[in-house]
């Protein structure tokens, strides 16, 4: 707890909290509050998804640019909070009436996915789908303008709780700061999808996300509670009236009058700015300069978020092209992004206290600017290393047919070996009950097919652009059947299931999470999907049953095939077969945690550092406009993604990962050219300066005044003595 800092600078102590280990003690209850907080917003985020789609039945087109508008908006509306806390409410008032819409937004949200509110005939279903539709997105809104609106009024906030001389606790401030927010992230992204899964109802049991955001909103009440709590001991900034009007009315005029003063005969001035000296303060043309030298340092700044908010779509879909299982352990997609709390929770405390340090020791000045260039190339890395987890993907990927192309696969119903013959390939001999091992590719619409002996021939007719079975008959004289197959590795990590039915009964198949119904005899179901793990199918003939169980990993596909020979009994493991038509999931999930590791060290290079450097480098009047400007990058990031991944339209997803790592090296070095011509400030000392200018030239004017005052007083008294004179003259 000792403190080192520039002796020179002002001790005064802001606010009238305690001070513990140096640190004011009313940032506790800031640090807790934002901890709250992100647990709310990341909590009902992880959930949202899922919510569009099963409980307000969106499709996925729907719920997923529904969630990124409200994820943009989210990052758009700071700058409405930041003008509210540095023009009018203040950021304590704003902070604080935020949270109340925030809150209320959470508890619509949670009260919109109750079920029971509408399901008038108890189905389990609600009846009026508007309702939930209207007061969700209702609740969204509220939740939108609250959580941007406090944003950046909170991390300037716990900056404005130290004095002058505290920087290096104001460094630690937030990266604490940061901690929390990946702390209550990571609990409520692990929480919440515990609580969606659970059922719940009153009339019927559903998957119950009115927990899920029922919890967020009470975290938010309590976030608001204990900002409450610390009222007394901030350090509350008086707002400094509408800044931002003055700002754009000082800009508006600088740039009239420089136009107006265009011509070579007027002198130039230093900076473009100083053109509004005629009818501006130049303590306020000092603080727009100081701005606009940051928010042009800011304009590279998208690109990075650009890729950092791609692990919540790309790399997630990527995971779902992966193998899950970590001994015992099994890991959804999803699941993977808690990957990113996790490591920051390590990397902050790690760069803080020993890299940082390090790099100081060794007497290199490890400025902002250049830990955010750093930062920059750490992500583009990690986008380097997802193309190359892609292109091992890419390997085990079935090729499934182009539009030109069908494929085939044959199954052999029968009890015995046939040969096939099929034009440009070899015979091959299936025996009883068995399936080809691969699909065969044909470029023709029609193909001959001899099978047996004595040979029975027949024409088929291929789907283009289609995977299909031919199902050979026990009998191959009797007609023969061809299904059509999945074309797409299962999404989420599901497997494609369905049974063939060479029976000469109906067969009855099922699992307690599906129900394949009723395959009659030499017939097929319907594909269905199932999670992963050991799953029991029970098949029922009348009376009869028997049990089979399997193993199945991820993204994969199979069609069991239930023979003529099956002996219903207990067990009928040995008699079905099973054919592979898309092999699971094989890359291991754990090939994404380098690329979480890079994005994650880049990210607090980069994003804690600009959180800081907003602070520190924003007029005492503009510290929140600031904060806002820095979140305004994050939601011009993730306009790019849509932008770049419409426009690229890639046809390997791992071309698409190198161009984005590309555009952000480009990017990085155009920032690291524009950082390297920035001259760090200290707003506080050039405020105090330019306050003391006006002072001094306040003083110089009240002595010029007494000095006139003084003059005048003499001629007025002169002039009074002559007209006392001439009276008394007069009177005399
Ligand atoms: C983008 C924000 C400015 C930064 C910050 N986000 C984070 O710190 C993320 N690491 C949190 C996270 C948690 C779980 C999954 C993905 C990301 C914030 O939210 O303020």
């Amino acid at each position: 707890c000792t403190d080192k800092e520039d002796p020179k600078k002002g001790k005064e102590k802001r606010g009238t909290s305690k001070e513990v280990c140096g640190y004011p003690l009313s940032i506790f209850f800031i640090v807790v509050n934002e901890f709250c907080e992100r647990f709310s917003y990341y909590g009902m985020r992880a959930v949202l998804v899922l919510y569009f789609k099963y409980f307000l039945r969106w499709d996925d087109d729907l719920a997923t640019s529904i969630y990124h508008t409200f994820v943009a908006l989210c990052y758009l509306t700071p700058i409405l909070g930041a003008i509210v806390a540095d023009s009018w409410l203040g950021k304590f008032k704003t902070i604080i009436y935020l949270s109340i819409v925030y809150a209320i937004g959470q508890v619509a949200m949670a009260v919109s996915a109750i079920h029971d509110i509408t399901d008038t005939d108890r189905d389990g279903t609600p009846d009026n789908m508007t309702f939930h539709v209207v007061l969700s997105m209702v609740g969204l809104f509220l939740i939108a303008l609250g959580t941007g609106g406090i944003k950046p009024c909170v991390a300037a906030f716990g900056g404005d709780q130290f004095s002058d001389h505290q920087d290096r606790q104001r460094r630690t401030f937030f990266s604490v700061f940061y901690l929390c927010i990946n702390g209550g992230s990571l609990l409520s992204t692990i929480i919440t999808p515990i609580l969606r899964a659970q059922d719940c109802g009153i009339h019927s049991q559903q998957k119950c996300y009115s927990l899920a955001f029922g919890v967020p909103a009470a975290l938010m009440l309590v976030a608001l509670v204990v900002f409450i709590v610390g009222s007394g001991m901030y350090y509350k900034a008086e707002p400094q009236g509408n800044i931002m009007l003055d700002v754009c009315k000082c800009i508006g005029f600088a740039i009239k009058n420089r136009y107006r003063h265009r011509s070579n005969q007027y002198p130039k001035r230093q900076h473009w700015m100083d053109w509004a000296e005629e009818k501006y303060d130049k303590l306020l043309i000092a603080q727009i300069k100081m701005v606009l030298k940051v928010l042009f340092l800011y304009i590279p700044l998208p690109m990075f978020w650009t890729l950092f908010d791609q692990k919540g779509s790309r790399w997630t879909l990527q995971a779902t092209t992966m193998n899950g299982y970590f001994g015992s352990l099994v890991i959804q997609p999803d699941q993977m992004q808690t990957v990113n709390p996790i490591l920051i929770l390590t990397l902050v405390p790690i760069m803080d206290s020993v890299i940082y340090p390090l790099i100081n020791k060794c007497g290199l000045n490890f400025t902002p600017l250049k830990r955010m260039t750093v930062g920059m190339l750490l992500a583009a890395i990690a986008f380097v290393c997802a193309a190359l987890v892609q292109i091992e993907i890419d390997k085990t990927l079935p090729t499934f047919p182009s539009t030109s192309q069908s494929q085939l696969k044959l199954l052999n119903m029968g009890s015995e070996t046939v040969t096939i013959k099929m034009p440009g390939n070899d015979p091959l001999n299936l025996t009883a009950a068995q399936a080809s091992n691969e699909y065969f590719t044909f470029e023709a619409g029609q193909i001959n097919i001899s099978v047996g002996h004595p040979e029975v021939r027949n024409t088929i007719s291929l789907a283009k652009g289609q995977r299909q079975t031919l199902l050979i008959p026990l009998t191959i004289t009797d007609e023969w059947l061809m299904t059509d197959d999945i074309t797409s590795k299962p999404q989420e990590g599901n497997n494609a299931i369905r049974f063939v039915n060479g029976m000469k009964t109906a067969v009855n198949v099922s699992i307690p999470a599906a129900n394949f119904g009723l395959i009659e005899p030499f017939s097929y179901s319907n594909y269905s999907l199932i999670k992963n793990g050991k799953v029991t199918f029970t098949l029922w003939s009348g009376s009869q049953s028997c049990e089979y169980s399997t193993d199945f990993g991820f993204g994969s596909s199979y069609t069991f095939f239930i023979p003529s020979t099956l002996v219903f009994g207990p067990n009928c493991q040995e008699s079905i077969t099973a054919a592979e038509d898309i092999k699971p999931n094989s890359v291991h999930m754990a090939l994404q945690i380098p690329q979480y590791f890079f994005i994650t060290a880049g990210e607090v290079m980069f994003s804690v550092t600009g959180l800081e450097f907003s602070y520190s480098q924003a007029p005492s009047n503009m510290k929140a406009v600031l904060q806002a400007g820095w979140l305004f990058t994050v939601a011009i990031g993730n306009f790019i993604v849509l932008i770049v991944a419409e426009l690229a339209k890639l046809p390997k997803q791992w071309a698409e990962y190198v161009l984005f790592a590309s555009l952000l090296v480009a990017v990085c070095f155009i920032f690291s050219i524009m950082a390297y011509f920035y001259t760090y400030i200290d707003p506080a000392e050039i405020e105090a300066q330019f306050k003391k200018n006006v002072n001094e030239d306040d003083e110089d004017n009240k002595h010029k005044l007494q000095k006139t005052e003084v003059e005048m007083n003499k001629r007025d008294s002169i002039k009074c003595h002559d007209e006392d004179d001439k009276d008394k003259q007069t009177k005399m």
